[in-house]
């Protein structure tokens, strides 16, 4: 099958029952709890919530990194028992390999499936010209803006076909330009793939502005606290995030984090408690500030 074919009746996710705790000398840590996500093929799926409510152990419960403690994690009926080229990954650190040039750390995974060089060479160059790379196939990471390099490791996730991409803070380390741009190339990449995406941002309107659902998580032990369907119209465009209806979503998803980031402060943090600490909050509630 071709690298850029489209795969739409395959890579549906499921998660179904699921926890996972940590073992750690002291004791064990409820990381996530009684969660439940699927992704339909060819959808686009973000997941947010506080810091440190588990979004990551289920991203990586999906990629087959970690094991579920309970529950069940399939793709395509298929329970995942371990990392696979079926899901693709990407990291907020680029994990490249410096030594190799562009063109040859796309091509590392087909090489390792044994495909010959001519196909991988077209299979390569198919994707960085998808990705705008075309004109860096020969250059080495150190050489590359974190932009780039980051499209490097989608592309270079992307180039076995795997049927899912799973994505933790990918553009997290970018700045705000380059997060924008990078935002509409992976959007232009999982449409012309029809690929299914689960996506794990911090950003706000970045879930809204690339997903079809956001999946919101509570405090730790995360599980789902609420499903939010995107109905803005694709392709999207900058100016959209101006919407009242994009700006509604935007009310409703800070609100619910909101609420979960400070629950997961434990309490410690109150409208009362700043008041000792001589903060001026303008005459705003926290929850407002926060
Ligand atoms: N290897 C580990 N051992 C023990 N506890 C861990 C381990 N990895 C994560 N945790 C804890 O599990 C919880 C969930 O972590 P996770 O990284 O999945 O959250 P997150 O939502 O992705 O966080 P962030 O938004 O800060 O990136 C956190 O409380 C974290 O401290």
């Amino acid at each position: 099958m071709s690298v850029i074919e489209a795969k739409a009746a395959a890579g549906h996710i499921e998660v179904k029952n699921f926890a996972l705790s940590y073992e750690t000398i002291d004791g064990s840590v409820a990381a996530v709890t009684d969660t439940q996500i699927h992704v339909k093929p060819g959808e686009f799926v973000s997941i947010v919530g506080p810091s440190g409510c588990g979004k990551s152990t289920l991203l990586n419960a999906v990629a087959g990194f970690l094991k579920p403690t309970a529950g069940t994690v399939t793709v395509d009926g298929e329970e995942v028992k371990g990392p696979s080229a079926e899901r693709g990954m990407v990291f907020q650190q680029y994990s490249l390999f410096p030594w190799k040039t562009v063109r040859e750390n796309v091509e590392f995974g087909l090489k390792m499936r044994g495909m010959d060089r001519s196909r991988r060479e077209r299979a390569a160059r198919t994707l960085l010209g998808l990705a705008g790379l075309e004109a860096f196939e020969k250059h080495y990471p150190d050489r590359l803006s974190g932009g780039m390099k980051q499209r490097v490791g989608i592309v270079r996730a992307l180039a076995t076909g795997p049927k899912v991409l799973l994505l933790d803070e990918p553009f997290g380390a970018l700045d705000a330009q380059t997060r924008v741009i990078m935002q509409q190339i992976l959007t232009n990449m999982w449409q012309r793939l029809k690929i299914s995406v689960l996506f794990v941002t911090h950003d706000i309107d970045e879930a809204i502005f690339l997903s079809d659902r956001v999946y919101c998580m509570t405090a730790r032990p995360g599980s789902i606290k609420a499903e939010i369907p995107i109905p803005l119209e694709r392709p999207r465009q900058q100016s959209m995030m101006m919407s009242s209806e994009f700006l509604a979503l935007r009310r409703g998803l800070m609100s619910l984090i909101r609420e979960e980031s400070l629950k997961a402060m434990g309490g410690e943090i109150s409208d009362q408690g700043l008041q000792g600490l001589n903060i001026d909050l303008h005459g705003q509630s926290l929850a407002d500030v926060l």
